[in-house]
């Protein structure tokens, strides 16, 4: 009929800029989490003229990713994301429907298929000893490591490897300009926040600024797939796999056997490729950034750790595979309490493509809707003491980021759930237990670990706004 909708309950709103100064100001995910104490777990907001909802609770988050995913499994849309998101033809940020499905269904199957778990069992170890050694010529002189430089620079390789099937000539460039577009996502870009207005967009750099960092990055997808095509050619293997394949390899075989429905362009290509770099570079950086500094800051826990590492691989080992480390509960569990405490993408965003009734309140097609994980997983009617870092919360039950579980959701449920959670955290299971065996990281001088400053940057992931300066310990292996 034509009642008015009961929307969720919200922050008083000026008109034309809507609730925007009541989020701009700072970290949005914290702001948003102070709000919905406030107003509860389903939050109405206008963001410039765009109705958005955030929700920030366990109950809500189920509601929503599970007993109606199927009304929220959509993305948002805007001028920057359809720039971003190649106008829907990759994964992350494409519409819910049948191309989405049939990419995400091949690139979850070839990442979690178990030739390819076995490729990375062995990329993982030799990318892992790369840095290894780095870390033991500095520790040798006494110099600081920039940890949150190194941990990055090997989760890009270890992705890279697995997508491009190595490092590409033009893979500075290509992380610099991902770079750029995440903090132009992660910004509130004003002709995505007034979309009708001609005047804005005119005046906007922001869509501007996106297309010309999009481009670039579809220019070397192009490079490095016209490379690879050639490369097949003369090979002449373009029908069969080998042992070393990539996501790259098998995307374009798939191209070759005209194996989709819908049309497999090299743009589709190129948008697919960088759609799994993006979101699996960043964010297995920043969870291993945040685990070193969470462990410096805690120094019993580091130690609990290092004796389980030792006591479980024995002495004198180099580097070790992930097969090694089924034993280490404890790094587990601490893994799960850094997520917990710095989920690295804590704005989960859909988009409602149907109206739904959502705890009584009216959520309209069309809305965009963020899943507050970070919100969740600090919500203290469902966690003891939640600011403190206690992996020891997860002893003896049997709580998982699996997406079972909606208090703790760093990954995301549902349909649209993260097809890389294997894979991002054998990256970070691997790294942390050689950087814990091998080494004791302190604060350089001899600082105070208590007031390591953990500030987050700004951006849609998050990551620590001053690099981890790690130096080591006289206990050296
Ligand atoms: C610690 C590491 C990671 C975290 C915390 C993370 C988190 C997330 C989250 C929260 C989502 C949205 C889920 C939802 O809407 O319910 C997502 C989606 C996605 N992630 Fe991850 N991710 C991680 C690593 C990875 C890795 C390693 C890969 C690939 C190898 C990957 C590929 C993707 C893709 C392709 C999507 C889009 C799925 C879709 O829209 O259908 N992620 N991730």
């Amino acid at each position: 009929g034509n009642r008015k909708p009961r929307l969720p309950p919200g922050p008083w709103t000026l008109p034309i800029i809507g609730s925007l100064h009541q989020v701009a100001s700072m970290l949005p995910h914290r702001r948003m989490m102070d709000l919905s104490r406030r107003y509860g777990p389903l939050m109405h907001l206008m963001l410039g003229e765009v109705p958005t909802v955030i929700v920030s609770s366990a109950e809500a988050a189920a509601l929503v990713m599970k007993t109606n995913d199927l009304a929220f499994a959509g993305r948002p849309h805007s001028a920057t994301l359809d720039i971003f998101g190649c106008g829907g033809r990759g994964i992350v940020f494409a519409p819910y429907g049948d191309p989405w499905r049939q990419m995400r269904k091949v690139c979850t199957m070839e990442l979690l298929s178990s030739k390819q778990v076995r490729r990375m069992d062995g990329i993982r170890p030799e990318q892992v000893g790369n840095l290894l050694r780095y870390v033991a010529a500095a520790a040798s002189t006494g110099a600081a490591v920039d940890v949150s430089e190194k941990v990055m620079a090997l989760s890009n390789d270890v992705v890279s490897r697995a997508v491009f099937g190595g490092k590409f000539p033009q893979q500075e460039e290509y992380l610099r300009e991902l770079d750029e577009a995440f903090v132009l996502l992660g910004g509130f870009c004003l002709v995505d926040l007034f979309p009708s207005s001609q005047l804005v967009r005119w005046l906007s750099n922001g869509e501007r600024h996106m297309r010309r960092s999009y481009g670039h990055i579809q220019r070397i997808n192009a490079d490095v797939i016209e490379g690879r095509k050639a490369a097949r050619a003369a090979a002449q293997d373009d029908a069969s796999s080998t042992d070393d394949d990539d996501l790259l390899d098998v995307l374009l075989r798939l191209q070759e056997k005209d194996a989709f429905t819908f049309p497999m362009t090299t743009e589709s290509i190129g948008a697919v490729l960088f759609d799994i770099f993006a979101g699996a570079t960043q964010t297995t950086g920043v969870a291993l950034e945040w685990a070193m500094a969470e462990l410096v800051r805690h120094p019993e826990t580091m130690a609990k750790a290092q004796l389980e590492i030792r006591e479980v691989l024995g002495q004198g080992r180099a580097v070790f595979t992930n097969s090694d480390l089924a034993g280490l509960h404890y790094m587990r569990m601490i893994i799960k309490e850094v997520l917990r405490l710095h989920p690295p993408g804590p704005l989960i965003p859909r988009r409602a493509r149907e109206d739904r009734k959502v705890m009584g309140f009216d959520m309209l097609e069309g809305t965009n809707v963020y899943i507050n994980a970070f919100a969740v997983s600090r919500d203290p009617n469902c966690w003891e003491s939640p600011e403190e870092f206690k992996p020891e919360r997860f002893e003896n039950n049997n709580m998982d980021y699996n997406g079972t579980y909606f208090e703790f959701i760093p990954f995301g449920a549902g349909r649209r759930q993260c097809p890389g959670i294997l894979f991002g955290t054998s990256t970070m299971e691997i790294a942390l237990a050689n950087l814990l065996y091998h080494f004791d990281w302190v604060l350089p001088d001899k600082a105070n670990p208590e007031f390591l400053d953990m500030t987050e940057k700004y951006g849609i992931i998050v990551g620590r706004k001053y690099d981890l300066q790690l130096s080591f310990g006289p206990t050296l292996l």
